[in-house]
């Protein structure tokens, strides 16, 4: 298996809490991976540390074969796209402008004018060339959750890593959404996505993951098994919906099932 991220041995604690315990884990390249879990369990520290952005933290992370810690700026932003769970300017910056700025590690400040082209592709993919003049900050959370997914193919990484990347999006959006993180995978790039919603991301990932118990354990492979697991991770119990080949995976509410 080609690997995207490589994770050996991983431990990370803020202060005296313990978040992340030995993590052994590998993404593998050209494919679309989800990260399930409950909250505060620790996966957005994981994503953190996968994108160079945590200190302090015992063991190795490794993309494409190279400690993330000996990347520079640069070789960074060229092989790691990342969007993280929070971001907030409120700053009068148009969407044409936040999207440059997924240009600035190569481009510097000034702009090229294949840049410039590129902002209007990229708009054009994601079918909102009418919020290119808009200001940011006035923009739903919806729409500026498109735009942010819109500045990391500005910056054209190989790996895009995502922190719940359909937060804020409505149902058509998130489905416009999980298509298109499939397509950039048949495209050869390689997608890491945290998601809350095991039924979308069952229906468009290849590859699932769980944090529990500050580790993180790959899917299981039988049907059944993949339901005890997905009870021992949220507490809740899962039904599987087979509808015309297409497998859901559905969270019921406790005393639902008979
Ligand atoms: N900067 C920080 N300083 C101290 N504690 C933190 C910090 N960031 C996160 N934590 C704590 O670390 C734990 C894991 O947080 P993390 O954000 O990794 O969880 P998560 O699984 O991504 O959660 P969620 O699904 O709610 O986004 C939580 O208990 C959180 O309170």
């Amino acid at each position: 298996m080609e690997k995207a991220i490589d994770i050996t041995d991983l431990s990370f604690s803020y202060g005296r809490q313990s978040i992340l315990r030995e993590v052994n884990v590998s993404f593998a390249a050209h494919r679309f991976s989800v990260l399930l879990g409950t909250n505060g369990s620790g996966k957005s520290t994981l994503f953190k540390a996968m994108t160079g952005l945590l200190s302090g933290y015992e063991g190795i992370v490794k993309i494409k074969g190279t400690p993330v810690r000996s990347l520079t700026h640069k070789q960074r932003a060229s092989q790691i796209g990342y969007l993280p769970q929070f971001y907030q300017t409120v700053f009068p910056f148009t969407v044409e402008d936040i999207l440059l700025t997924g240009r600035a590690a190569f481009s510097g400040f000034a702009p090229a004018k294949r840049d410039r082209a590129l902002v209007t592709q990229v708009l054009a993919e994601l079918g909102l060339e009418r919020l290119r003049q808009k200001l940011f900050p006035e923009l739903s959370g919806g729409e500026q959750q498109m735009v942010m997914i819109g500045r990391l193919l500005m910056q054209d990484p190989e790996i895009i890593i995502l922190d719940e990347p359909t937060n804020h999006l409505d149902v058509y959006y998130q489905h416009f959404l999980m298509n298109k993180l499939k397509a950039f995978v048949e495209e050869g790039r390689t997608v890491i996505a945290i998601m809350h919603n095991p039924t979308l991301a069952y229906q468009f990932a290849d590859d699932f993951f769980f944090m529990l118990d500050k580790m993180v354990v790959p899917a299981v492979s039988t049907a059944e098994q993949e339901l005890e697991m997905l009870k021992a991770v949220y507490h809740t119990d899962f039904l599987h919906i087979s509808h015309e080949g297409l497998k859901i995976v559905l969270p019921v509410g406790e005393g639902m099932l008979k």
